[in-house]
């Protein structure tokens, strides 16, 4: 395999604050075509992964390549624009006023809030095809503050791939969706992950529910950890699933969704 087409590139990567080992050599390789889902439980490692993914972390050991650059070698502000990051973090530090609009346009100029008084008309028919993309057309003028939470979600994600990036992060984008909010989600990230010119996935979460249709592979974490990693129908099983969690779990893999609960 040509190592260009490797978006995310680890090799016996660690993270450590004082004594406590936040993730252990973990080894990992996406490629651009890939569509990942990060499994674990709460403290497993998950959002650390991710951050290290979007150049906003550094490892303590073992080496990232991160679109062909590596990490810590080269400007982290050249790699940022090229990866969409999204995470609940940014939605708390969108000024109230901000439009959806201007929220997505902005993106392309990587500040929050608006700074130019007319972005480029290019750019905002980008941003209504995107918010199309992701049904919130009609939203395009309503303050970021007045949105429900799985609408915020939606714009944030519009928002993310603005940049046209080479790979897009998604920390949790399900939490907080009533289940009307959870479905739609994973049918737009379903039809997102079956674009061909989609950029490489990868989507952090705690529910197997949660992995929408046409996503290809899994990591699965526990205690900094990897238990399983590869494709997501070899990966995802009711064995490595029990041991990720620690529980004696059952898995349904129902036409191309997967559904867990407890055995017993
Ligand atoms: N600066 C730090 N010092 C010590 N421990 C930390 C620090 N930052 C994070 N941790 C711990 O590292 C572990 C992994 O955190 P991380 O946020 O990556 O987990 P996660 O899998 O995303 O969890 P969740 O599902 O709850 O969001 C947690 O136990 C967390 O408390």
């Amino acid at each position: 395999m040509d190592v260009t087409d490797l978006v995310v590139r680890m090799d016996r990567v660690g993270v450590r604050r004082g004594r406590t080992h936040l993730l252990r050599a973990v080894d990992w390789r996406v490629e651009l075509d890939e569509r990942w889902v990060v499994l674990g439980p709460n403290g497993a490692g998950k959002t650390t992964l991710l951050r290290l993914a979007g150049a906003e972390l550094h490892p303590t050991s073992g080496s990232i390549h991160l679109l062909g650059e590596r990490l810590g070698r080269s400007d982290v502000f050249e790699l940022r624009p090229r990866i969409g990051f999204c995470s609940a973090a940014l939605a708390n530090r969108v000024p109230g006023e901000e439009k959806v609009r201007d929220l997505v346009v902005s993106a392309g100029y990587a500040v929050l809030g608006r700074w130019r008084e007319q972005y480029d008309q290019l750019d905002t028919g980008r941003a209504d095809e995107l918010l199309d993309t992701l049904g919130i057309a009609h939203l395009a003028d309503r303050p970021f503050t007045t949105l429900s939470e799985g609408e915020r979600k939606r714009t944030l994600i519009a928002r993310a791939l603005m940049t046209d990036p080479e790979m897009l992060l998604l920390d949790e984008p399900a939490a907080g969706l009533d289940l009307g909010g959870r479905e739609d989600l994973v049918g737009h990230l379903a039809a997102l992950a079956a674009d061909p010119d989609a950029p490489a996935l990868v989507l952090v979460t705690h529910h197997v529910e949660e992995i929408p249709p046409g996503f290809t592979h899994a990591l699965l974490l526990r205690e900094g950890s990897v238990v399983a990693q590869g494709l997501l129908e070899d990966v995802v099983t009711a064995e490595n699933l029990s041991a990720t969690f620690g529980q004696h779990l059952e898995l349904d893999h129902s036409g191309d969704r997967f559904f867990a609960r407890r055995r017993g």
